[in-house]
């Protein structure tokens, strides 16, 4: 027996070293913030500055700062019918709205989402776009009452696509390379607007693609809409991404006149940012390694939905192999990538019973491990908050960097408000990592800027956004043609 409590007395000291060992690693003291806050404004300086971020996905540059040519955003006077589609990391949505100027705003909306099949994600470009042409037809094929389309009018479609595009204009754009779980090699290069085209012609539908938007920048359209001191979106979804208002003289790659606003929309595409003053730890580097696009990505393979819960599951099987925390021996599913979800890892960090049975309910169904003790599942949770904290106290680094290109990282005189909008399921569904972010917001800014500074969830944005700027740029279109 004695030898026994020993035995299982060593297990938890060995349980726990990779606990702490872990905690020291994803440290991210408000120092530290600071200076991946710095970093990231020296990589957007960078990337506005040089050209060759915009093209090849090799470029030196890490922020690829690309130039969205929507350089002005909606006014709210956007009336008629019009059409969205967001094709994200995880789900596509499809979307209608019928807008009715400034008194009405949107007077009827309605939207279907589409899960994406796994396989969709590594087949041909064809299978891809026919897969969302045939979807978009459907619901095109359903439009009913309170949707108004003027005779011999075309309809016209918003399309978000949440990858890194070089644009050419506002309603075309060449894909630079995948990300998250994507990997159509042969779609590299192409231009994502014709395949999308072709493939609507394809279903015999009558639809012109009008803008050509990331979700950060339809999500900014979005906020902008509800709230005139929106000046940048922050998606933390599958991925993560901002975009933010540029103003023409801090683009020193542009060449031409200037818009006639004086600013532009600039899609950073900061998932690919790094710096040696990111936490990394020995399960970041094997999940880089290992994935899709190793060496790519880096800050967003810290913060974002597709890979919170492998970090956690890499920790896990850590525990098991070198603690044998779950049994003598490890549980196979355990050694399965991908197999914990971040969708997970927030049930069971938002366990409040008190033998967080849920944890021990997840456990069992995700990796078969049956009948966990309090003390286990309770070390199952500290793994999570500490992945999640890591990445939610980043992801406030980065917008604390935004602030600082825009000069609103300190008070002013006049006390403006600066409103950032944010969407994706990580934010709008995990709860702690949206408050742990906002208050690590609080705690680089000092309450004073803070106060002036308003996190707003844009529900769905990109696609609301895509239809908006579908609209203002299609009565821009109008309007040079009268
Ligand atoms: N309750 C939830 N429902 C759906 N997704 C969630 C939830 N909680 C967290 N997530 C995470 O959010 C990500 C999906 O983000 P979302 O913005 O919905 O899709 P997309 O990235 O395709 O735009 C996934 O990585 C998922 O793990
Ligand atoms: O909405 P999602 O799928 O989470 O995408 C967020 C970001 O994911 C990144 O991987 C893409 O490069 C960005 O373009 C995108 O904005």
């Amino acid at each position: 027996m004695a030898r026994q409590r020993l035995r299982e007395a060593r297990r938890w000291a060995r349980a726990g070293a990779v606990l702490r060992d872990l905690q020291e690693r994803c440290a991210a003291p408000v120092e530290r913030l600071r200076q991946v806050a710095d970093a990231m404004v020296a990589e957007m300086r960078a990337g506005l500055a040089s050209n060759d971020s915009e093209g090849d996905s090799g470029s030196s540059v890490l922020l690829k700062m690309l130039v969205t040519y929507v350089d002005s955003l909606p006014s709210g006077d956007e009336k008629g019918l019009f059409y969205a589609l967001d094709l994200g990391g995880t789900n596509f949505r499809v979307l209608r709205i019928q807008f009715g100027g400034k008194e009405q705003r949107i007077v009827k909306q309605e939207s279907k989402t589409v899960s994406i099949p796994q396989h969709l994600m590594s087949r041909g470009s064809n299978e891809l776009f026919d897969f969302i042409a045939a979807a978009l037809a459907k619901f095109i094929a359903s439009e009913g009452e309170g949707f108004y389309l003027p005779e011999g009018m075309q309809r016209q479609l918003g399309f978000t696509f949440s990858f890194p595009v070089k644009q050419n204009s506002v309603a075309s754009g060449t894909l630079i390379k995948w990300t998250k779980g994507f990997a159509i090699d042969e779609m590299v290069g192409k231009d994502v607007v014709a395949e999308l085209n072709k493939a609507i012609k394809r279903q015999g539908v009558d639809m012109e693609v009008t803008v050509l938007v990331n979700d950060t920048v339809g999500t900014l359209a979005a906020g902008r809409y509800v709230d005139n001191d929106t000046v940048a979106a922050v998606i933390l979804g599958t991925g993560t991404n901002a975009a933010y208002i540029e103003h023409m003289d801090s683009i020193p790659k542009w060449c031409g006149p200037p818009p006639e606003s004086g600013n532009m929309v600039i899609n950073m595409e900061w998932g690919n940012f790094r710096s040696t003053h990111l936490p990394l730890t020995e399960f970041d580097v094997a999940l880089d390694a290992e994935s899709l696009n190793p060496d790519e990505q880096i800050y967003e393979k810290l913060i974002s939905g597709m890979y919170m819960g492998e970090i956690v599951r890499r920790v896990l099987l850590k525990m098991a192999q070198d603690a044998s925390l779950f049994s003598d021996n490890v549980p196979l599913e355990l050694e399965v990538p991908y197999i914990l979800r971040t969708y997970h890892v927030l049930m069971m960090h938002q366990d409040t019973s008190p033998d967080l049975r849920t944890v021990g309910n997840k456990l069992k169904e995700v990796f078969r491990i049956e009948d966990t003790c309090f003390k286990t599942r309770k070390l199952v949770v500290d793994v999570c908050e500490v992945v999640a904290s890591r990445a939610a106290r980043l992801a406030a680094a980065g917008i604390h960097g935004i602030l600082k290109k825009l000069g609103r990282d300190v008070a002013s005189p006049d006390k403006q408000k600066t409103v950032i909008a944010v969407d994706g399921g990580v934010y709008k569904h995990y709860t702690f990592f949206a408050q742990c972010m906002e208050s690590t917001l609080r705690d680089l800014l000092g309450e004073g800027v803070a106060s002036s500074l308003v996190i707003k969830l844009a529900e769905d944005g990109s696609g609301t956004g895509a239809a908006l700027l579908s609209a203002s740029y299609s009565q821009r279109l109008q309007a040079v043609d009268d």
